[in-house]
């Protein structure tokens, strides 16, 4: 195991927004994280990145708790993407991209042949090599998704933390892009609405509702069709075409979700 959430909770205020969550990720495994909206994702997933601190339990990297790790070496290990990333800078793409070297350079070093090939090869793997000169903020949604992805890339990190990363890609660019983890030598977390997408190229699923683990395991015992009525309070049909499930969704269940 190198990430680990061990019986975590988070309250804010008076709100339990993840109560008692475990959670293990295998060493190079994709996993896939799943819940309605508002059920703890991105709150699980910034647990897991060390920026925010459970209330209780613990989150361990390599056995080691998390909070112990410094933040420059743990920005050496994890990268995190979050859901709408912006910027007030006027920065070009590759600069952009580059901000992903910072915990591996010095203070006000400038960037090595490792930084530039590091760069370079996060912008490749994410079909943004023609944008590299471009302004940030003349990107399209999904040119800026895949540009944070990149710069998360360049980081080069041994943990890589997905926030919804497909919601503005084209079909096209989701499929890639979910490959591409997938094939990448790193553990990865990734929230995904898309139970279609998760089912095809996550190795495991956990399924959050209301802060709580409802369902984990492979994709296969995970996506029922009791499962998704109970969880998303919708009716489907599951097949096996190429043994994993695939997924047709029919209408909205009878069954209230929650
Ligand atoms: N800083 C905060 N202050 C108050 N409530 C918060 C805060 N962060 C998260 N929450 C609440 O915690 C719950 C879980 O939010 P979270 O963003 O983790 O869910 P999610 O599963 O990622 O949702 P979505 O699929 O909509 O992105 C939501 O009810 C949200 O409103």
């Amino acid at each position: 195991m190198t990430l680990e959430a061990h019986d975590v909770s988070w309250r804010l205020g008076g709100a339990v927004i993840l109560d008692g969550i475990t959670v293990e990720v295998e060493s190079g495994a994709t996993l896939g994280l799943l819940g309605p909206n508002g059920s703890g994702k991105s709150s699980l997933l910034r647990l897991l990145a060390g920026l925010r601190r459970p209330s209780s339990g613990s989150v361990l990297l390599d056995g080691a708790e998390i909070a112990g790790i410094g933040r420059r070496s743990l920005a050496r290990r994890i990268a995190l993407v979050e859901q709408e990333t912006s910027t007030e800078l006027d920065l070009t793409v590759a600069e952009v991209v580059a901000l992903g070297r910072t915990p591996h350079r010095g203070a006000w070093a400038p960037a090595s042949a490792a930084d530039v090939e590091a760069v370079d090869d996060a912008l490749a793997r994410t079909d943004a090599t023609a944008l590299a000169r471009r302004r940030w903020h003349t990107l399209s949604g999904g040119e800026r998704q895949r540009v944070q992805i990149a710069r998360a890339l360049a980081q080069q990190p041994s943990e890589l933390l997905l926030d919804e990363p497909t919601n503005h890609l084209d079909v096209a660019h989701q499929f890639a892009l979910m490959e591409l983890v997938r094939r990448l030598p790193v553990t990865a977390v990734v929230a995904l609405h898309d139970l279609n997408l998760a089912a095809s190229f996550c190795d495991a699923l956990v399924v959050l509702r209301q802060g709580e683990v409802v369902a984990a395991g492979s994709p296969a015992e995970v996506l029922t069709e009791d499962l998704v009525r109970s969880v998303y309070g919708m009716d489907c049909e599951i097949s096996r075409p190429d043994g994993r499930p695939h997924i047709r969704f029919v209408g909205t269940s009878s069954v209230p979700s929650g």
